[in-house]
């Protein structure tokens, strides 16, 4: 018995072996992007930084090049340094760079796989991705909700007013009123709305589950298979109870469309929209679709304008000149018996610059979303193996010397004049495929809240108690999605006329 056994050991390694060799040659000969030494078993494990990774990769591309190589337990990743060979790599052979990692926790047990960021690259996602371009993905489209955009903008500018040391959370709520609204046509109550809680409480525990150290099984996929009464596996009645939260916050809104389209009181949304070009063919599978990219437009839409926002009051309380160009520009296009408005675009091109360079000096998503690759490709003479993940530095591709003129100052004027350096939205959005689907959205909510807070408000530094100005420091938090540290500003109303506006 203890023979045989041996011999079919035997005859498994040798299997092995033959396939792995098998499997060894068929891989395209050429060296791994270069990098960090690699340890045993560890390898760049203990080369990652605890936060602000895109510093530690920017160094790593001073030292390796723009294509650097690291690995993790065996988990090969690429981070790309400049924006052109990102484009290469992950736009032009956008068919075979497309896919995203499996998310053991957060994607397979909780459920947010089903999510438009997390979905692996096939059917499913293409239908996403064709349903967020139909609604939003146009300035056309989006024309269409330019009134809810500049209604809701204008809340915020009463909500500033009232309380401006509360800004912070005035964008917070504005960004997740905005989205609401685009995505099921619903108006959130004044205070506490049940689907905003619902949503946030979601959002919050997505980036608990995806975080890679977070929960074991993330590190050790084959523990999803323990069932939730073993001991120790609590992680699985974690992940029942967050379930449930997700599929609230993805049917909440949705029946809430769904009842107000039958008494015929829906305001148009991305939902309706869907519900109506489906209705002659609604099936399960269409109805699940329409609700889960509805929801991915929530969980991608919703914190990260608020970041951009954010970073933009950052900015002009930082660099006042910037803020005295835009007034003038819009005093004398808009002039101030009435609001900016989407119309007046065209005619306000410093504006339109302040706007861009807040997505170029605040890398919102600082080291992008990884791509998964799905064959072995050889690029620029690497071999860059099926699974790895390729993270483009987005904070770098933004503040790369070699492509922006002193790259941590607001300067809006670096994209007017005769030789304007290259636009941002390139790198800030990331590539191909999986580009963001919402950024005709993004960009709109950032538009409308620069032009009609510069139009009404003088945003300036505060002073301590001994009367000395708080120079706020920049600085961005760690996480996918970064924000800048808290920091302290004066919003304060332009004259009486501006407040008059805000009011009206
Ligand atoms: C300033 C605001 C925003 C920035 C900087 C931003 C940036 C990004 C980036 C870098 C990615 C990853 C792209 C890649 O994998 O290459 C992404 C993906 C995504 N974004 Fe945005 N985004 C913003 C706003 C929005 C908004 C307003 C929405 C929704 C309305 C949205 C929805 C999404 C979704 C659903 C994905 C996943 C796409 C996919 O995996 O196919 N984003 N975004």
């Amino acid at each position: 018995m203890l023979s045989s056994i041996h011999i079919l050991d035997g005859l498994a390694v040798i299997g092995l072996i033959v396939v792995t060799k098998r499997l060894l040659s068929r891989r395209p000969s050429a060296p791994l992007p270069p990098g960090p030494k690699r340890l045993p078993l560890l390898g760049n494990l203990l080369d990652m930084p605890t936060g602000q990774e895109w510093l530690t990769f920017a160094d790593w591309g001073k030292k390796w090049g723009d294509i650097v190589s690291i690995s993790i337990f065996g988990q090969e990743f690429v981070v790309v340094n400049s924006t052109d060979l990102a484009i290469d790599m992950l736009e032009k052979r956008s068919a075979i760079y497309s896919d995203r990692p499996v998310m053991e926790m957060g994607g397979e047990l909780v459920g947010w796989k089903n999510t438009l960021v997390l979905i692996p690259y096939g059917e499913r996602f293409r239908t996403y991705r064709k349903m967020f371009h139909q609604v939003i993905g146009t300035n056309v489209s989006m024309s269409n909700f330019h009134p809810i955009e500049e209604q809701e903008t204008q809340k915020f500018l009463q909500a500033l007013l009232t309380k401006p040391e509360d800004f912070p959370s005035h964008i917070r709520k504005t960004a997740g009123a905005i989205i609401l609204r685009i995505s099921h046509g619903y108006k959130i109550q004044e205070k506490d709305d049940p689907f905003v809680s619902l949503a946030d409480k979601a959002t919050e525990q997505f980036s608990l589950s995806t975080a890679p150290g977070g929960f074991l099984v993330n590190l050790i996929p084959p523990l999803k298979h323990i069932p939730e009464w073993f001991p120790g596996a609590g992680f699985q009645l974690t992940a029942k109870a967050w379930g449930s939260t997700l599929q609230e916050m993805v049917d909440g809104p949705h029946y809430f469309v769904k009842d107000q389209m039958s008494s015929g009181s829906a305001d148009p949304s991305f939902t309706s929209n869907l519900l109506e070009a489906e209705a002659e063919a609604t099936t399960e599978e269409a109805e699940f679709d329409i609700k889960w990219s509805a929801a991915s437009l929530y969980s991608g839409g919703s914190d990260t304008t608020v970041s951009s926002i954010h970073a933009f009051f950052l900015a002009i309380s930082l660099f006042p000149d910037v803020q005295a160009k835009a007034q003038a520009e819009i005093d004398a296009v808009v002039g101030d018996s009435r609001l900016p408005c989407f119309s007046d675009r065209e005619q306000l091109p410093y504006v339109n610059a302040v706007a861009l360079e807040v997505l170029r000096w605040h890398a919102v998503v600082p080291t992008g979303v990884p791509h998964r690759v799905m064959e072995d490709n050889v690029f620029n003479g690497y071999l860059i193996p099926k699974g790895s993940l390729v993270l483009p530095n987005v904070w770098f591709l933004l503040h790369d010397p070699r492509v922006y003129r002193d790259p941590m100052e607001f300067k809006p004027e670096r994209f007017l004049g005769p030789t304007p350096e290259p636009d941002p939205r390139n790198a800030c959005f990331g590539f191909g495929r999986r580009i963001c689907p919402g950024r005709v959205l993004a960009e709109a909510s950032v538009w409308i809240s620069v032009a009609t807070v510069l139009s009404t408000f003088n945003i300036s530094k505060v002073k301590d108690s001994n009367g000395k100005v708080i120079v706020p420091t920049i600085a961005q938090t760690s996480g996918t999605i970064s924000h800048p540290v808290a920091f302290q500003c004066n919003i304060k109303p332009r004259s009486v006329k501006a407040v008059e506006l805000i009011n009206a």
